[in-house]
């Protein structure tokens, strides 16, 4: 069975150090949320919360209608599986994934059927798996078996820690669309933590981004990274910059992504006349003048170092430019202003 939950101004402490602090969240029921956050922003913290590995402070935790605050871990029905896959090394893949099923006094035949339908599922073949141990399988299938293993007792709430974090590459962003399929087709509720930004957009429904065991903001993948409503999720997102510049008169942040600037050649050296260099407004753009180094191939694009007044950044483009004095320009809706830190109402003027 799967369900709507919700954490209510959860904190939790080690000693000094606040682990989470006034965690309110719904994970919808069936829905896939990412947590994602810088190491130490308390994203294990929260996880071991929901799957009563330790205790919390203050607040609630709500499994659909029963308040699990205060319920030990097996009564909860949340699973975890963890980045180095957890499996016993000792007991056949058979008796890893059967496991929990036993605990539950079922049947022989009734766990014989649901090893074999779990593995199937998750594409493990099951001619050998009374024989084989986990370590006689490659990485992924090691994840692929433990997420069998967390699957089969039917949680209310799969958890992962960085399932993918030990893998290399090419398996990660293979198993990245295997799970998301798996979760969707065991229509399960997900909270997944992991670190990499780039999973967190590409599988989850929600995206929760935390810093210093606080939530910073919470949206579905577009809205987190095309909106971000704080300084640290507009800098935490995408290969982001941030310049402070004049802006209408005033001292301001702004924050942009290397993909979303365009260069024009332009012979006006960058401006010089204020502390901060100034931006200009027109065409539904934001402008200011920066000198571009020479590229470096990274793949698809060129990456570009580009000055402006001390102050550098990345430009990707697909062009080649050489070196030299360039018109940055910006689409406003993808500049990004902050105040003192405190996120800006954009306005538009030619200063
Ligand atoms: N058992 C513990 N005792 C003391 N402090 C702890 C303990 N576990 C975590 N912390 C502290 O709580 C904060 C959050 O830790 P947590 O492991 O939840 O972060 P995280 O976001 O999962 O980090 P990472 O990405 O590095 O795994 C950190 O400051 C950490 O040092």
């Amino acid at each position: 069975m799967t369900m709507d939950i919700r954490l209510d101004q959860v904190s939790k402490q080690y000693g000094n150090s606040s682990g989470i602090e006034n965690i309110t969240l719904s994970l919808p029921q069936g829905g896939f949320t990412a947590i994602v956050g810088p190491s130490g922003c308390g994203k294990t913290t929260l996880l071991r919360a929901l799957a009563g590995f330790h205790d919390i402070d203050s607040g609630t935790m709500r499994f659909g209608d029963r308040d699990v605050t205060k319920a030990p871990s097996r009564d909860r029905g949340a699973t975890m599986v963890f980045q180095n896959y957890a499996l016993w090394p000792h007991m056949s893949v058979f008796d890893n994934v059967a496991y929990g099923l036993k605990l539950r006094k079922m049947s022989r035949a009734i766990i014989e059927q649901k090893v074999h339908d779990v593995l199937t599922r998750v594409e493990i073949p099951t001619h050998d798996i009374k024989s084989r141990k986990p370590q006689h399988y490659s990485g992924g299938q090691q994840q692929r078996i433990a997420l069998a293993r967390a699957l089969v007792i039917e949680p209310n709430l799969l958890l992962m820690d960085e399932p993918l974090s030990n893998l290399d590459a090419k398996v990660r962003s293979r198993l990245r669309v295997e799970i998301r399929a798996i979760q969707q087709s065991f229509g399960i509720t997900a909270l997944y933590v992991t670190h990499d930004q780039e999973e967190a957009l590409s599988m989850a429904d929600y995206v929760v981004i935390m810093k210093d065991g606080r939530i910073e903001q919470v949206g579905k993948p577009q809205e987190v990274y095309y909106q971000p409503q704080t300084l640290f999720a507009a800098q935490f997102l995408g290969e982001s910059h941030t310049l402070k510049v004049m802006k209408d008169g005033k001292p301001m942040q702004l924050v942009l992504r290397s993909e979303n600037i365009r260069l024009q050649p332009d012979q006006i050296p960058a401006q010089l006349y204020s502390e901060y260099p100034a931006v200009a407004f027109g065409d539904g753009c934001y402008s200011f003048h920066a000198e571009i180094g020479a590229p470096l191939f990274i793949g698809s694009t060129y990456r570009y170092m580009a000055t402006v007044q001390g102050q550098t950044f990345f430009v990707d483009a697909e062009q080649l430019y050489p070196p030299g004095t360039y018109l940055a320009t910006i689409p406003a809706e993808r500049a990004y202003w902050f105040e003192n830190g405190e996120k800006a109402d954009t306005f538009s003027q030619v200063i």
